[in-house]
Formats: C-alpha cells, sequence, structure tokens
C-alpha cells in the first residue's frame, strides 16, 4: 500500500472512535438531536470558511500549475458546493444567516483550525496535505458507512442529503489526486520527516473526533458555560 493510503491505518483507532461517536451514528439514523446539529452547522460553517484558507497557504507554495489548480478548485467547491448545503439546512433550522456573525467561534474549533493554519504557515505542502486530508476523507468514510449502514433507513432520515453529499462517488476522483500527489511530494522524504507528516494526518484524525464530541456536548467553550 502507498504511504498515503496507508495514512488510515496509522490513526485506526482514533478513526474508527470517529465513525462510532454518537453524533455520527446517530446522524446515520437520523435521530440525532437538531438542536447538537444546529450546534455542529453553525460551528462547522466558521470552521469551512478557514479550512479554505488553508487551500490558499498551500497554492501559495505550489510550483506546479496542476497542483496550483486543483488547489484553488477544491477551495472554490467548499465556499460554493458544501456551504450551499450548510446555508440550506439553516433554512430549514430557521437559522437567520446572520446569526453567525455573532455566533463565537468556539474555542476547540478554533484550536483545530488554528493547527491546521500554522501547519499551512509553516509546513512544505507534503504537510499541508497531510494537515487537510482527514477533513475531507474521515467524512467520504463515514458518510459512505452511514449510507450503508443505515440504507433502510434513509429515505426518511431529515440527514439524508448530508449524508449523500458526502457520500459522493465524484469525491474519489478527488481522492486519487490527493494520494497520488502526496505520494510524489514524500518520495525523497526521510523516514523521520515521513514520520512527522503521519503525526500531522494523526492529529487532524483527532481533531475532527473531537469536533463530533464538542457538537455533541454543544461546548463553545469554558467562559460560554
Ligand atoms: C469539521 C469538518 N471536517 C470535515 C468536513 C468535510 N469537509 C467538514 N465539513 N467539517
Amino acid at each position: 500500500m502507498s504511504f498515503s493510503r496507508s495514512l488510515k491505518n496509522k490513526a485506526q483507532t482514533i478513526w474508527e472512535a470517529g465513525y462510532h461517536h454518537p453524533f455520527v451514528q446517530e446522524l446515520g439514523q437520523g435521530t440525532l438531536k437538531k438542536e447538537r446539529f444546529q450546534f455542529y452547522l453553525k460551528q462547522d460553517y466558521l470552521y469551512l470558511l478557514d479550512y479554505t484558507k488553508v487551500y490558499a497557504l498551500g497554492a501559495v507554495k505550489c510550483k506546479d500549475e496542476e497542483l496550483l489548480q486543483r488547489f484553488v478548485e477544491i477551495q472554490h467547491s467548499i465556499l460554493t458546493t458544501e456551504l450551499a448545503l450548510h446555508r440550506q439546512y439553516m433554512k430549514q433550522f430557521d437559522i437567520d444567516f446572520n446569526e453567525l456573525k455573532t455566533t463565537p467561534t468556539s474555542l476547540f474549533n478554533r484550536t483545530y483550525t488554528a493547527n491546521m493554519l500554522a501547519v499551512g504557515q509553516t509546513g512544505d505542502l507534503a504537510e499541508i496535505l497531510a494537515t487537510i486530508l482527514p477533513c475531507a476523507w474521515t467524512y467520504y468514510d463515514y458518510a459512505m458507512g452511514l449510507k450503508e449502514k443505515y440504507a433502510d433507513q434513509l429515505e426518511e432520515n431529515f440527514y439524508k442529503s448530508w449524508i449523500e453529499m458526502y457520500a459522493n462517488a465524484d469525491f474519489l476522483e478527488s481522492f486519487s489526486w490527493f494520494f497520488d500527489t502526496l505520494d510524489t511530494l514524500v518520495e525523497n522524504k526521510s523516514v523521520i520527516e515521513k514520520q512527522r507528516i503521519e503525526a500531522i494526518f494523526t492529529a487532524s484524525v483527532e481533531f475532527e473526533y473531537l469536533f463530533w464530541e464538542m457538537s455533541y456536548q454543544q461546548n463553545l467553550g469554558i467562559l460560554h458555560k
């Protein structure tokens, strides 16, 4: 197995813990309390805005035109397609879009994006791909898992369009790009440099787990309790 494809196995324990987190499972069953999803939606919207900036930092470091185009394309699709679905759900929840302007970004949310933005500022392209990849890969993997596991309940599931957006076969193409690019970028790296990339990847998988937990607990941070 190639270096990039084996990263999931390196983070296996936390990867599986994320899939089995009650937030994810209840989403698949359609039983997730609306307040929890509302909390998640608002935090995730704020998260995604910062997340797209990591692509911008990656774009700055691209020497290759095709790579540059990919970074910009993925950034654009998050800012359009993914955020559009969030806005759609917000409407269904009667969340006024302006509410976001006064919604504090939770302490943990800021920690996660600050970590990625730091890798974006200080890391090379391989490290940047390692920090952003779990965001896309865990969602695809979990959504595919949920779609299959709860197939017989999917039609009545309020969260169906959320699951279907992430369990989208079109993503596969972008993953092969992620994997192949990362594998090329690590070709001449030492064992220690590769271990650092694995650690960056695993940290983002852990952050993903904690994002579910934060949303389940609707935890903005100590000062907001
Ligand atoms: C926290 C988080 N991680 C990943 C994704 C999927 N792009 C997301 N919307 N939010």
